[in-house]
């Protein structure tokens, strides 16, 4: 009975992986199913995405690269806000033969027009093609730079834009891009578009040799499967991908909410710069392998290059809340500490508050009495009262004066709304016993009779008060 109900579970599981196989192969319509793997595109599934995109919705290449130009700079520009440098930000371009340093040479227009300075590389530039002449023409009529040749010092630019090579990569990298990879894998963090140049677009970074190692990734249209290798902090841009895809694609759905908020044409750039609305960054564990703590893009240039509050939410490190501080338990409940205390001669400020515990006014009161003028000179001397302190009234003439309060001003030296405190310690040692402070016993004993403030309370002998106890030290 029991190998009759196996049997029959275990064919019920086989039916319903067969279901959903045979469904998830049946709806990318004009894209090639072999080796689909469902989250992240092969290389075929890339270009056949590309010819799609091209054929029926008829997407002019022109389109698509401004789209996608666009959705870089906007990665840049969220990466590395333009707020935080005082002057224009340069930003190095590389570009390389194909439609993937056509997104690069749009991107530089548009990083112009966001505040920055770009700084074009194009070693072979397509002479040919009417699209990149213009889009030359344009970044010369802006006063950019596009020069041929890779320049010595790249420490001065914040990022370098790798727009060398797209998902048509194959093969071990040609000359000049090989020696122009090499230098890039030790210089400025590197923000690749589309694929991590030098890397297979389904392997990821080759086994041996110099490999980029990029600590920004923005996959356009999908993440290709060398996604899969990269550990860094991940954008998707270029949002014209066909219902279909979307709906084939897991993960890509899963990003929809978000990527619907976005809008890839704003006019107003710097509302899009502000929101990073025109490339969505991906969120942890859209990636297979993909660990949160591995988004830091540490391994851009070996810096930490993107500081903590930049990153998604999900990707900050998490933080223990810090440990809440008690000061003192007043008749207005517990006072928490709001900070260190402003008293110069203080010699705990990290701990105190500048309130009842504070050293320097316990020391003041021992050696001036309490609530006596001199008491209250010399704490107004050493800065404004605690808001909860009796004497918090005083802090006007504290804001008067600051703390050279002349000495013939009149201080109300006992509040009129304060009672005067009766000794009712009944320790026979009580160290404050005859003196002009008031001792209400218990910890007020206890706590506050330190060795050095004992001294100067009774002179000598050294006595600790404790619970009636009298013990020598
Ligand atoms: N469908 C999309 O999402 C879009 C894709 N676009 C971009 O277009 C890219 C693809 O463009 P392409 O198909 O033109 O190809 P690539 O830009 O990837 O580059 C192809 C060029 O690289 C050269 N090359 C290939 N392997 C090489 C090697 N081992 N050493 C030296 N040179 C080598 C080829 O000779 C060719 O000139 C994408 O990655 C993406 O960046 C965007 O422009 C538009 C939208
Ligand atoms: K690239």
């Amino acid at each position: 009975m029991r190998e009759q109900w196996k049997r029959e579970s275990m064919a019920r599981k086989w039916r319903c992986w067969v279901h959903w196989v045979k469904h998830r192969s049946t709806v990318l319509s004009g894209i090639p199913r072999q080796g689909a793997c469902g989250r992240l595109l092969n290389q075929k599934e890339a270009i056949a995405v590309d010819e799609e995109l091209m054929a029926s919705p008829g997407f002019s290449v022109d389109q698509l690269m401004e789209l996608a130009g666009l959705s870089v700079a906007c990665a840049v520009a969220t990466a590395f806000p333009r707020e935080q440098y005082s002057t224009n930000p340069a930003v190095l371009l590389v570009c390389g033969p194909g439609n993937n340093g056509g997104d690069g040479l749009v991107a530089a227009r548009h990083l112009h027009h966001f505040g920055y300075a770009p700084h074009v590389i194009y070693p072979k530039a397509n002479q040919k093609s009417q699209l990149f002449v213009n889009l030359t023409t344009q970044l010369a009529q802006l006063s950019v730079p596009v020069e041929a040749a890779l320049p010595e010092n790249l420490e001065r630019y914040c990022v370098v834009v790798d727009a060398i090579f797209g998902f048509s990569f194959s093969g071990a990298v040609r000359a000049p891009f090989d020696e122009i990879i090499r230098r890039l894998s030790s210089g400025p963090p590197v923000l690749s578009v589309d694929i991590p140049s030098g890397w297979d677009v389904e392997q990821g970074p080759p086994a041996e040799g110099v490999t980029l190692q990029p600590g920004f990734l923005i996959s356009l249209t999908a993440p290709k499967m060398c996604a899969a290798h990269f550990k860094g902090r991940h954008f998707l841009g270029g949002r014209f991908a066909l219902n279909d895809l979307e709906r084939a694609n897991a993960e890509l759905g899963a990003l929809l909410p978000q990527l619907r908020q976005a809008c890839q044409g704003l006019s107003v750039v710097r509302e899009a710069q502000a929101q990073g609305v025109c490339a969505s960054e991906l969120v942890p564990g859209h990636l297979p392998n993909e660990e949160v703590e591995a988004r830091h893009g540490h391994r851009a240039g070996g810096k930490d290059v993107v500081p903590d509050d930049a990153l998604h939410p999900l990707a900050r490190p998490r933080q223990a809340p810090a440990a809440a501080k008690w000061d003192w338990v007043g008749t207005k409940g517990r006072v928490r500490a709001q900070g260190p205390c402003w008293r110069p001669s203080c010699p705990s400020p990290d701990s105190c508050n500048a309130g009842a515990g504070c050293p320097v006014h316990l020391r003041l009161q021992e050696q001036h009495g309490r609530d006596t003028e001199q008491y209250l000179r010399a704490m107004l001397a050493e800065g404004p009262f605690h808001p909860f302190s009796k004497h918090a009234s005083l802090n006007e003439v504290s804001a008067r004066f600051g703390r050279d309060v002349p000495a013939d001003y009149p201080l109300p030296v006992a509040p009129g709304h304060v009672r005067k405190a009766k000794h009712t310690c009944r320790r026979p040692d009580c160290p404050f016993k005859g003196t002009d402070r008031a001792c209400r016993g218990g910890r007020e004993c206890e706590g506050r009779v330190r060795l050095g403030s004992f001294q100067r309370v009774i002179g000598s002998p050294l006595v600790f008060c404790n619970a009636g106890m009298r013990i020598a030290l």
